[in-house]
């Protein structure tokens, strides 16, 4: 599927790529920098009309480039300007050199920078290029503007943040606005870097949509509806309850029944036909208690499990909410055979020393393995990509993900839900009160009950992660996960 231009990601290497293709195809690139050059400063004089000053900050690349040019346009509007370099302007190349020489604008070096009070700082010291931790000069300019509280405007992404991981190198500028080009890149959504951004404006600078997606791999985007609202379940008149799945989640014992009843409430409310809670004798009582629209099959061990899961219409399971981590987990667990399977929370702890099986469990056939780990669980079951600091969240996700033959949702405030096949998307509809006891429980439940559906396990899962944002939004600040499950809707 063609995804919408907006939506796509890409990292601050494809877009290199996307300038090379741009420049291999006569499109100036000296056009492209004034293009961009102009858009800062006219998003400056509309953001900022009362400036006392603007204060354009210069790198030594493109980035730079198009600050000369936007000293020059905000010089031009009349306005009063101050212009720093980081390094000898002299040394400048290609498309920056020429904006220097264009720009009327006398600067000095930053060292030299004073801050004012009502200064508007203009970020074009790092953009995409930046590689490595920014130097100590930088640092200081940094601190000293932070310090004296004075807005910034970002030039593509804040010097100083990587706009593949959204982490921070040494230190970083928090802009009140970023304004970036032709599309976003990852470090714009993920965390940190979707705080230090502010305000996100995206300039079209006029490379052809089809340059931009000949050189995005595709893969990288954000999590909208576009990427799975052809894949949810359609609901049609003459659809009875068996045909839209049968979701099971597993109960914990006694005293840890109340995660799996949120997850299978959340799974029947995403659509699922018909929903059962498994749960241990001890546990069927409290259970039955608190249940009415939702089944109870005692399952206590493995053996009745297996028996139970001759009905071929138990489809999708869900285990981990309150469940407990040990070897009844994986015995479970490995017992379902051909079935879909969410693996959250206990259930995913259950197999940190040894996964191998379970990758192994779920490798054939179209995916149908989820699992659900925040930070914590994610290293307990892939330690070694956990630890590689060379890769980003996206990064992580993917290599996961291909290794459990499994659709990863890797949670946080910037959720990637990533497939084996390497398609990643990154979540940003989550308000900050989701993150609340049995959240996760919830989500479960409605990545369960899409599966049961029939939505193939990547889009399944992401489209949880969605509904799941939207739900948190209706329910409001001070949500308990009861309101939360309240506002799940299907799409
Ligand atoms: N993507 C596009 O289509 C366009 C991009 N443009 C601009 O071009 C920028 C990318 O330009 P560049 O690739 O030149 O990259 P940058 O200008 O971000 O930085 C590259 C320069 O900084 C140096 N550098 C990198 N990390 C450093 C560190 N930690 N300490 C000291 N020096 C460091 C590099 O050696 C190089 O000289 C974009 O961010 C954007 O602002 C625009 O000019 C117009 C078109
Ligand atoms: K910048």
């Amino acid at each position: 599927m063609l995804l919408p231009l907006a939506d796509l990601l890409l990292s601050p290497d494809d877009m290199a790529a996307v300038d090379r293709a741009a420049a291999a195809s006569a499109i100036s690139s000296y056009g492209l920098m004034e293009k961009a050059g102009q858009a800062v400063a006219a998003s400056a004089l509309r953001h900022f009309p009362g400036a006392l000053r603007y204060v354009v900050l210069c790198g030594p690349g493109n980035n730079g480039g198009d600050g000369y040019v936007a000293a020059r346009a905000l010089e031009q509007s009349g306005a009063e300007v101050g212009l720093f370099h980081l390094g000898d302007p002299k040394k400048l190349k290609g498309d920056a050199a020429r904006a220097f020489a264009d720009c009327p604008v006398v600067g000095e070096t930053t060292a030299h920078y004073l801050p004012r009070p009502g200064d508007i700082v203009i970020d074009a010291i790092f953009g995409a290029g930046l590689s490595r931790h920014v130097p100590d000069e930088v640092a200081a300019i940094i601190s000293k503007v932070s310090q004296a509280g004075l807005p910034v405007i970002a030039v593509d992404l804040p010097s100083g943040l990587d706009g593949r991981s959204g982490q921070v190198l040494g230190a970083a500028f928090r802009a009140v606005r970023t304004v970036t080009f032709m599309t976003r890149k990852p470090g714009h959504l993920l965390m940190p870097g979707r705080d230090l951004c502010g305000i996100l404006e995206v300039f079209d600078i006029g490379i052809p949509a089809r340059i931009v997606r000949a050189q995005a791999n595709g893969m990288t985007a954000e999590n909208t509806p576009a990427q799975w609202q052809a894949d949810l379940p359609v609901a049609d008149t003459d659809t009875h309850k068996y045909k839209r799945g049968h979701l099971v989640v597993f109960s914990g014992g006694a005293s840890a029944t109340g995660a799996a009843r949120m997850a299978a409430m959340a799974g029947l409310k995403a659509g699922a036909g018909l929903v059962t809670i498994a749960s241990p004798e001890q546990a069927l009582a409290v259970n039955a208690g608190l249940l009415t629209a939702i089944m109870l099959h005692a399952v206590d061990d493995e053996t009745a499990l297996r028996a139970w899961l001759a009905d071929q219409r138990l489809s999708t399971f869900v285990l981990g909410p309150g469940f407990g981590a040990g070897e009844k987990a994986r015995q479970f667990v490995l017992a379902l055979g051909q079935r879909h399977l969410v693996l959250d929370a206990d259930g995913i702890t259950s197999f940190r020393d040894d996964p191998q099986p379970l990758f192994d469990a779920f490798a054939d056939g179209p995916t149908r393995l989820v699992l659900t780990p925040h930070e914590g669980e994610f290293a307990r079951l892939f330690p070694d990509i956990a630890a590689d600091n060379r890769l980003g969240k996206v990064e992580k996700a993917r290599a996961a993900a291909a290794r459990a033959h499994a659709a990863i949702v890797y949670k946080g405030a910037d959720s990637v839900i990533a497939a084996p096949d390497g398609r990643a998307l990154i979540n940003a509809n989550a308000p900050s009160w989701l993150a609340t006891a049995g959240s996760g429980d919830v989500l479960a439940g409605v990545i369960g009950g899409l599966l049961a559906q029939g939505t193939p396990a990547f889009e399944a899962a992401a489209a949880a992660v969605w509904l799941h944002g939207v739900a948190g939004q209706r329910a409001g600040k001070g949500l308990t996960a009861e309101d939360l499950v309240a506002h799940v809707t299907p799409f």
